[in-house]
């Protein structure tokens, strides 16, 4: 496997809809996502946000257009296993404690190229070293979304996918967890596209935003986010991260007013 370029050029999909014309859901989507950067995509519900990651990852083809991830098509990069994924509701085998969810995909899913990370290292790094052998039932949803992140990154995937996975958890849960999401990130550099709802979010993790509205579902505007990394906790009370905040907030507002919210 190649280093993860993910390219996008002229992606159409569309959804038939019962007596009713097809839904464009993304229509003439051209996106390059640069190896190891951290792209997250921002817009209005039903812009196309999480059907663009299922393109991505192979779960579903394009009607239209051209997709390779890699230099691979969508399907041969995820039999390749490049992709991990984290949903918004983290999906953890409830009979298994923490260590066994981290631990069973890699059983399952290992790569040959890759060699088998300190999965008990990383639980303890995201401060759940106390809750090894807990069963899913007995964690809040931070500790649960945690567990998921550490689960999709011991996979040392080349392309991290994450719908929404905070969406559910109070700011300063939030907050704590982007952190943890940036450490680990930055230990293995993975190709991130990470779908969000929150501005700062978006702001704090990202190399660059992509906004997209409805109706069709499409790109309508792409910012770089020049702020040094580390990016710990203080950088978001700066100057310049309020003005990325504010560029971000306007173009999102266009966004918005391109197409009916659904
Ligand atoms: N399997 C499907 N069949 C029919 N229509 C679909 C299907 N999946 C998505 N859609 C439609 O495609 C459009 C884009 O949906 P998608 O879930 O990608 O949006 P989104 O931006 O992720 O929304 P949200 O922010 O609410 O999660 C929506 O109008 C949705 O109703």
């Amino acid at each position: 496997m190649g280093s993860a370029t993910i390219e996008m050029h002229g992606v159409r999909r569309l959804y038939e809809q019962a007596d009713l014309v097809d839904l464009i859901a993304l229509d003439d989507v051209d996106l390059t996502i640069e190896p190891g950067t951290f792209v997250s995509i921002i817009g209005p519900s039903g812009c196309g946000k999480s059907t663009l990651l299922r393109l991505i990852s192979g779960q579903e083809s394009a009607d239209a257009g051209k997709i390779t991830v890699c230099d691979l098509t969508p399907k041969e990069a995820a039999e390749a296993k490049a992709f991990g994924f984290v949903p918004q509701s983290p999906a953890l085998l409830p009979w298994l404690s923490v260590l066994g969810n981290v631990t069973l995909p890699h059983k399952v899913n290992r790569r040959s190229d890759r060699g088998r990370p300190d999965l008990e290292a990383m639980l303890r790094d995201v401060g759940l070293g106390e809750s090894l052998h807990k069963l899913p039932a007995e964690l809040s949803g931070g500790m649960k979304q945690r567990t998921a992140i550490v689960r999709a990154f011991g996979l040392r995937p080349d392309v991290l996918l994450l719908d929404e996975p905070f969406g559910a958890l109070d700011e300063f849960t939030r907050e704590a967890l982007q952190e943890q999401l940036l450490e680990l990130w930055e230990q293995t550099r993975a190709t991130v596209v990470f779908v969000t709802h929150s501005i700062s979010e978006a702001v704090r993790l990202s190399d660059r935003v992509v906004v997209m509205a409805p109706r069709p579902g499409r790109i309508t505007d792409v910012i770089d986010i020049d702020l040094p990394r580390p990016r710990h906790q203080e950088i978001i009370t700066s100057p310049q991260f309020h003005a990325y905040e504010l560029a971000l907030r306007d173009s999102l507002r266009d966004a918005f007013s391109h197409g009916e919210v659904v």
